[in-house]
């Protein structure tokens, strides 16, 4: 997928230099185990080490990742804990937010930054189209099972607390359509399209938007990385000949990961705190952005109102 690049504007933000101490904070990152998230890990705790859950589906590689880390940052090794997270399964979640309510005194960072496009086409065990159901639905189940018990009594103490949603500039593909709640779970015919992964991108904004109006006491931003070169777009790739023979010159002229991750960490990091603004949907790096539909009020307090009836009755 084209993602559209930005020039000019922004924020200056070096993670060497500019991540505030953490020490003692507690932060989480969904989709730990490669791209975006194993490097926002590496330079959180590198640079100001935290207490970090590196959620991901695939236990070894989770583990594999945290031994990568620490062989380039030793001091990490205590500060790192492995979270068996898959997001497609709400029993894999709830065990993950049990886990992590039970381990953890205080939540500070949510990085919900796991994500598919353009997967093979499926159902997550929910029965929910795969993208939608993995990039929305279960990080803001997640979300649900952490608010009271973690982030809402930490951000009670005065913490900095913040959930930053990693969306895309995807989020523009659905324009006249939004998001067409009756076909989520029953219409899977389109479910590896680029219009699918839009619409589970636009809910990201929607979601950040509307939980930062409910919830002023945590600040919620969605953020779009920039076109990196990630594992992203490996399945759409290897799905397809013509992409998988002649990709990989677009891919080195993609946005390094180092790079890349600088909108997410400064969202969840950048000083003076009141720089990032609550709601908001950020460019590389801090610059706000959005289309016109991500900004709508209405639409996103449906979003949450439909999230919350589909994950009515559900608890750790
Ligand atoms: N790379 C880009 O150009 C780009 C552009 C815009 C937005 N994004 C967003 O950035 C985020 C990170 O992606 P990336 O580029 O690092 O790609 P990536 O493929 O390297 O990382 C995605 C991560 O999500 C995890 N994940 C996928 N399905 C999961 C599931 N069911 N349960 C738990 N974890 C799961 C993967 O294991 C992986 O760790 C995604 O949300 C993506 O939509 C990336």
């Amino acid at each position: 997928m084209v993602e559209i690049p930005f020039f000019g504007g922004g924020v200056s933000f070096n993670p060497t230099t500019d991540i505030p101490s953490l020490a003692g904070k507690v932060i989480l990152v969904t989709g730990g185990n490669s791209g975006l998230g194993k490097q926002a890990i590496l330079d959180l705790v590198k640079h100001s080490p935290a207490r970090i859950w590196l959620a991901a589906r695939n236990a070894e590689n989770a583990r594999n990742t945290v031994a990568e880390i620490t062989s380039r940052c030793p001091d990490a090794a205590p500060l790192i804990k492995t979270l068996d997270l898959d997001l497609t399964s709400f029993e894999s979640i709830k065990a993950a937010a049990g886990r992590v309510v039970a381990e953890s005194d205080r939540l500070d960072i949510l990085m919900l930054n796991a994500g598919i496009m353009m997967a093979p086409a499926g159902q997550t065990k929910e029965g929910y189209e795969i993208q939608f159901g993995t990039n929305h639905v279960g990080h803001a189940f997640l979300t649900k099972l952490l608010l009271e018990p973690l982030l809402l009594p930490t951000a009670s103490r005065q913490e900095d607390v913040r959930v930053v949603v990693v969306s895309s500039e995807g989020h523009r593909l659905p324009t006249m359509t939004g998001i067409p709640y009756d076909k989520v779970k029953t219409d899977m015919k389109d479910s590896y399209s680029v219009t699918r992964y839009g619409q589970s991108k636009l809910a990201n904004v929607w979601f950040a938007r509307e939980m930062a109006r409910r919830y002023p006491q945590i600040k919620t931003v969605s953020v779009h990385p920039g076109a990196v070169n990630t594992n992203l777009a490996t399945p759409f790739r290897e799905s397809n000949w013509f992409l998988n023979t002649f990709s990989a010159p677009v891919m080195m002229l993609m946005t390094p990961v180092e790079i890349g991750v600088k909108n997410q960490l400064w969202a969840a990091t950048g000083q003076p705190k009141e720089s990032v603004v609550s709601g908001e949907y950020y460019v590389p790096v801090g610059k706000a952005g959005g289309s016109a539909l991500s900004k709508d009020d209405k639409l996103a307090a449906e979003l949450w109102e439909w999230t919350e009836k589909e994950l009515e009755g559900q608890s750790i």
